[in-house]
């Protein structure tokens, strides 16, 4: 894989700390990566997407870098680098952590985070640094500065980008789970929030395309998403067990944390830190279900309804049983394409700060 290089700002001296100087209106044409600062005080790095919430991420972000400064100089090296376009903060994560970074922070949404901790694996495995001698590992943190910014919301964290810096200064860590799925072929690919299947995936697809419209953009994507919609007849295997058949399946949905479409807490017992996945089914949910049952989605009290099934999982494959593989997938959000899949916990698999 080839990685261009962006600029590293850094506070420590004699390096210069550049991040307001760099915010510029244009972002760099070059697709750059981050290089290690040459002081070893420990290296943070913030992969910052400056288009996040319609690019109120840059706009906070320029805001925040004097007091990001203030509270971490003289102990980190600050390294900023901008994201030029989607997984872009992949290629930045796996640099980073290579060069033995103590930290690599997304700044941005739930995508965002999802690039990162994409980068944290490569080859199926967990990226390292290359000095064989590094003691540390690299830690993943979180600056939500996104649209929905759901996988803050687990954890309670405001969206309140000086309590993030807090975090990142405490330096307080725990190992969480991560998800990886699994298609036909192809790299494995990670999620570290809610994985889901059919109507909510295809309405998310269509909600990514209404970032503008802040939150309204979910509400766009479901009426979109609701146009030809069919339930289906779904297959699934748990734990490698036997196949069972799901029929008329609305929606399926694996947290590893518990809120995804800004604010649904939809998988209400997942917990990142578990070692298992909750698993949702909403089967044979019609329209006017989701006008009906909208507000025990967001406050997660929907499990109690007798069309909605729950479990604890650690692997499920998902299969769908007639049909020509166009029953969405998406993870964190994001667009993975279409059945079948299988999705395993990877166990503490990143140290996260928080
Ligand atoms: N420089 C860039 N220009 C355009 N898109 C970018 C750039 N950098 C990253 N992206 C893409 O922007 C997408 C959305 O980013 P992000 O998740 O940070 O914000 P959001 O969608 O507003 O928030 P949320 O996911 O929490 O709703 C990501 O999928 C990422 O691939």
């Amino acid at each position: 894989m080839v990685f261009n290089r962006i600029a590293v700002l850094a506070v420590s001296k004699p390096l210069v700390f550049k991040a307001e100087q760099s915010m510029a209106s244009e972002l760099p044409t070059d697709r750059t990566s981050y290089r290690r600062a040459s002081t070893r005080k420990g290296d943070i790095v913030f992969v910052v997407n400056p288009k996040g919430a319609n690019g109120r991420t840059g706009k906070e972000w320029k805001k925040l870098v004097p007091y990001l400064r203030s509270r971490l100089d003289g102990v980190y090296n600050i390294c900023e680098s901008f994201t030029s376009g989607p997984s872009h903060a992949i290629d930045i994560t796996r640099e980073a952590i290579r060069e033995g970074a103590d930290g690599v922070i997304a700044v941005g949404g739930d995508g965002t985070l999802h690039e990162v901790v994409n980068g944290f694996f490569w080859g199926g495995k967990p990226v390292a640094a290359e000095d064989q001698e590094a003691t540390h590992t690299t830690a993943l943190g979180l600056i939500p500065l996104g649209t929905g910014s759901d996988f803050a919301r687990t954890f309670g964290w405001k969206n309140d980008p000086h309590d993030a810096i807090e975090r990142i200064v405490k330096g307080q860590k725990s190992r969480i789970d991560v998800g990886v799925i699994n298609g036909e072929s192809g790299e494995p690919h990670y999620f570290i929030n809610v994985a889901d299947i059919h109507l909510s995936a295809k309405a998310g697809y269509y909600a990514s395309q209404y970032k503008r419209f802040g939150n309204l953009c979910y509400v766009i994507g479901a009426l979109r998403g609701f146009v030809g919609h069919k339930n289906q007849d779904l297959r699934i295997k748990v734990n490698g067990g036997e196949w069972e058949i799901f029929p008329q399946v609305t929606a399926l949905c694996i947290g590893n944390a518990k809120f995804f479409g800004g604010g649904m807490k939809i998988t209400p017992n997942a917990d990142p830190c578990s070692g298992d996945f909750e698993v949702v089914i909403l089967q044979d949910f019609k329209w006017y279900d989701f006008i009906l049952k909208l507000h025990k989605l967001y406050q997660g009290t929907h499990l109690a309804e007798k069309n909605v099934h729950s479990r604890s999982v650690k692997t499920i494959e998902v299969e769908e049983i007639t049909g020509g593989g166009s029953i969405y997938v998406q993870s964190d959000g994001e667009h993975l394409g279409f059945l079948p899949r299988k999705f395993c916990v990877l166990p503490a698999a990143i140290e996260m700060l928080c």
